[in-house]
């Protein structure tokens, strides 16, 4: 089995650094996390990459060729294209054109972090994400996508639940186990992180009293923005985890909740992937004898 983090957010939301940091944390626990690098534009990124898209396209490639004559944002979505019709590189790349030959030595141990663009259409409404997810699912990966969100984005009303609805069609789109993660918290004023833990806990129908009186939108729109959130709430669609990164701990649990997702860690030999059993099942041993 191999385990990934598909990390994604848009524009600036932390994604490399996330990246960075989860490496780092694993280090100092003699834990290996790789991470490949699947943005095209990427310019800068502190970790070393295990594997890195620009060595199969660049953005300029697509934005300087005379017929392509992509911009930035189209050029993207080409590359992301590209790199899927061109599946067998980035299988080579993390498989080796050997099966037997693993990335780590120990294959149980294949844990890699998907370093993504921050156009989140790719993950939303086009169809690249979620090739790209299958894709790796179809190679014995196990996958939680990571969505991050600038939780500075996120302190009002109207940010929250607009942060909240990019997450949720995040979701939607590619129906994989999924964690919401509030970057740069360490960003956050005191009171603007009150207003934050307002939203998260333990009253999200805070969240609708801002929204119907703070804007012209939500004054007129009070009854769909009542809707929206209450459907939130109600099936508890979405939840974010705040990560502050000067803060192991928080950082630790963060890792954790992601692994425990993931089942990164469970007995190897259960195959629980394409079998999900009910919550009270999962930690009742005679259940694994149905499981192989
Ligand atoms: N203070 C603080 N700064 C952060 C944090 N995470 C990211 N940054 C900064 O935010 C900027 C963007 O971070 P990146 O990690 O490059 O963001 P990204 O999501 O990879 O950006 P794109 O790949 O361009 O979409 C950089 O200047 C980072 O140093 C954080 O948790 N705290
Ligand atoms: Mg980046």
């Amino acid at each position: 089995m191999r385990y990934a983090q598909i990390v994604i957010g848009p524009a600036g939301s932390g994604k490399s650094t996330y990246c960075t940091y989860m490496q780092r944390l694993a280090q100092d626990s003699k834990r290996l996390i790789e991470v490949v690098n699947l943005d095209p534009a990427a310019e800068h990124f502190d970790y070393q990459p295990a594997i890195d898209i620009r060595d199969l396209i660049q953005l300029d490639d697509a934005m300087e060729d005379e017929e392509l004559r992509y911009g930035p944002n189209g050029g993207l979505v080409f590359c992301l294209e590209f790199l899927i019709e061109n599946q067998e590189w980035l299988k080579s790349q993390l498989i080796g054109a050997d099966p037997d030959n693993e990335l780590s030595t120990d294959p149980d141990d294949d844990y890699i972090l998907f370093d993504m663009p921050g156009q989140i259409e790719l993950f939303t409404h086009l169809t690249m994400g979620k090739k790209l997810v299958q894709l790796l699912e179809s190679w014995n990966f196990r996958i939680c996508t990571v969505f991050l969100v600038d939780s500075q984005f996120m302190i009002d009303g109207a940010k929250f639940l607009s942060g909240t609805m990019a997450a949720l069609s995040v979701m939607a789109n590619l129906e994989m186990p999924h964690v919401n993660v509030l970057t740069k918290m360490d960003l956050l004023s005191k009171s603007a992180r009150k207003q934050l833990d307002k939203y998260l806990d333990p009253d999200p129908r805070a969240l609708l009293n801002d929204l119907t009186t703070e804007s012209a939108w939500g004054r007129s729109h009070r009854k769909l923005s009542e809707a929206i959130g209450t459907l939130i709430e109600d099936f508890s669609l979405v939840r974010f985890i705040p990560m502050n990164i000067d803060d192991e701990d928080s950082l630790q649990d963060l890792l954790l909740q992601i692994d425990n997702v993931i089942q990164y860690g469970e007995d190897g030999d259960v195959k629980m992937h394409d079998f999900d059993p009910p919550d009270n099942e999962k930690e009742n041993d005679d259940s694994k004898l149905f499981m192989e």
